[in-house]
């Protein structure tokens, strides 16, 4: 079975269809980018998967155990502390209260937070730490597949890379599979297997390309020329690009 199915998925808000006819298929161990023009349904479509959201047409079938999401916003809780926000991620999902400590600090040290950071509230941190608290607080709970909608663009080139290698570090056992949303072709180059287009209004998977090796083989020049040679010559990635989101919304 494939970690996530869709299969003709829709959704409409109050009356508006924002999604129509998607079929995506992303398998164990793979990290599946999905673009497309802004107000496209992306994040909507990551929320039905997620089950956050309920479709109004469409089956889902989740091949994975458990999941972690990691937004664009961190959204901590304001009045707990670092180590209390992933705690609380780790009670919900029924982790007993003598394994959590153990969690927090492997975890912790995957993205590289100090003791010390964990002491702080959100308001004490800076933007960069407050996502890799959210990154950490996804990754405690064990998950074997992650939701990712545009988990970096808020942050600064030299972090936002960090993060990006946490990424592919992370997901190279191949236990790990993910949907990572993003606007930046070189940011899915360097994170995902494959690449999928949505249409700039919602009616379907335009169109779905494989990258040329595993995210942790492939090196920043074979990424950016991949990135070049994709945006002069495949039709499917000019259509992002041409998109006004006045025409969408
Ligand atoms: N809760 C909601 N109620 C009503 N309309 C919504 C709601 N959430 C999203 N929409 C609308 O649905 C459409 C798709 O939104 P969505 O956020 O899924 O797109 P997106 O591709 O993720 O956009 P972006 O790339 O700009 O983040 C947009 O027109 C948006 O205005």
């Amino acid at each position: 079975m494939s970690a996530l199915n869709l299969k003709g998925v829709g959704h409409a808000y109050l009356g508006r269809t924002v999604l129509d006819g998607i079929d995506l298929t992303i398998s164990r161990g793979e990290i599946m980018a999905l673009v497309g023009p802004s107000g496209c349904g992306k994040s909507t479509l990551a929320h039905i998967a997620a089950d956050l959201v309920e479709a109004n047409a469409g089956q889902i079938a989740r091949g994975y155990r458990r999941h972690g999401m990691i937004f664009q916003e961190p959204s901590l809780l304001p009045w707990a502390t670092a180590e209390g926000n992933i705690a609380f991620s780790l009670k919900l999902a029924g982790v007993p209260r003598r394994q959590r400590a153990a969690r927090i600090a492997e975890t912790a040290e995957r993205v590289a937070l100090l003791p010390e950071d964990l002491r702080k509230f959100p308001v004490e941190l800076s933007g960069g730490m407050k996502q890799r608290v959210a990154i950490a607080r996804a990754l405690a709970v064990q998950p074997d597949f992650i939701y990712f909608d545009e988990p970096f663009t808020a942050l600064d080139v030299a972090l936002r890379r960090r993060m990006q290698d946490l990424v592919i570090d992370t997901c190279a056992g191949g236990q790990l599979s993910g949907l990572f949303i993003t606007h930046d072709l070189q940011e899915a180059a360097r994170l995902a297997d494959r690449i999928a287009v949505l249409d700039s209004h919602g009616r379907g998977v335009l169109g779905i390309r494989p990258f040329p090796s595993a995210p942790a083989e492939r090196t920043d020049t074979t990424n950016f020329e991949w990135v070049q040679s994709t945006l002069g010559n495949d039709p499917l990635f000019r259509h992002i690009h041409d998109v006004d989101e006045r025409q969408i919304t």
